[in-house]
């Protein structure tokens, strides 16, 4: 008998505050293991906070016994442990990647949580799992470009490999399509179905409804900091709730393809 894994995130009664500003408001919140998920919400919601929450940027305020945090059942984690069970992609860290490495070794750094190779000593191991997740998201072209010279969706792609060299149980993705052309977004789009498909979680923080792939089937939405709506896509994603999310009149329709978008703004 296989043991159930613990959820991804448990979280309950968290607040953040910042120069005195309460940015994260007593958020509550389950994602189960494997589960696919949009958080979305408007600029200022407190999405990039949330993420930080999670990669221990922020803390969470008030008296430990109060409140509930756990990644992967442990409320005592480090960066470095959560990595091969939460792969991050934020745009905190594509800026982070502004020296002239290759494409191999973006992919490679995820082994090092580091920003490039510096000394440590790659094995063979790990070459190949390089290749492998390179062939897997078909970006083997991009493997001896230096990362200074790409477009910001190559860079996002390779940045998406480095998270998945651990095989993570999830990938946590913020913004993930800002600043990407048409082709760009319909290449990432089809990247990301891709590991969906696979199995891996997805938690996708956006303030786009259009990032809603297929697979995604919860949406949580964000306002002034707190969760606002949580539940199945359909019953989330309706005039009302995106109208009062977005605080301006909208019909939100879905396409053939399945994905979800608004009009009449
Ligand atoms: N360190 C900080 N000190 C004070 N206020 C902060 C801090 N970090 C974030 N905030 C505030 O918290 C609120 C939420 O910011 P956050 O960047 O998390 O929003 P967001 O949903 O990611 O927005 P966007 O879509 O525009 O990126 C904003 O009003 C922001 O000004």
């Amino acid at each position: 008998m296989t043991a159930t894994p613990p959820p991804l995130f448990e979280f309950e009664k968290i607040t953040v505050v910042r120069d005195g500003r309460t940015i994260l408001d007593s958020l509550s919140l389950t994602v189960r293991a494997g589960e696919q998920i949009a958080l979305l919400g408007p600029n200022g919601a407190g999405k990039s906070s949330f993420v930080r929450l999670i990669t221990r940027e922020y803390y969470p305020s008030g008296r430990r016994e109060d409140v509930v945090f756990r990644i992967w059942g442990n409320d005592r984690w480090d960066v470095f442990d959560l990595r091969s069970h939460l792969g991050v992609v934020s745009n905190d860290l594509q800026q982070t990647f502004s020296r002239d490495i290759s494409g191999r070794e973006v992919v490679l750094s995820g082994f090092f949580s580091s920003v490039g190779l510096f000394t440590h000593a790659v094995t063979s191991a790990m070459e190949a799992k390089a290749d492998e997740v390179l062939a897997f998201l078909e970006i083997e072209h991009l493997a001896d470009r230096p990362m200074t010279e790409l477009s910001s969706g190559e860079a996002r792609r390779l940045l998406i490999g480095r998270a998945l060299v651990h095989d993570p149980a999830a990938l946590l993705l913020d913004e993930p399509t800002n600043s990407l052309d048409l082709h760009a977004l319909h290449t990432f789009r089809k990247t990301l179905r891709t590991i969906a498909r696979s199995g891996t979680g997805i938690i996708l923080v956006t303030h786009n409804l259009h990032d809603i792939i297929p697979e995604i089937s919860r949406v949580v939405l964000m306002r002034d900091g707190r969760f606002w709506r949580d539940g199945p896509k359909a019953e989330v994603l309706t005039d009302e709730n995106i109208g009062g999310l977005f605080r301006v009149p909208v019909h939100v329709k879905q396409d053939e393809d399945g994905y979800y978008y608004a009009t009449g703004y």
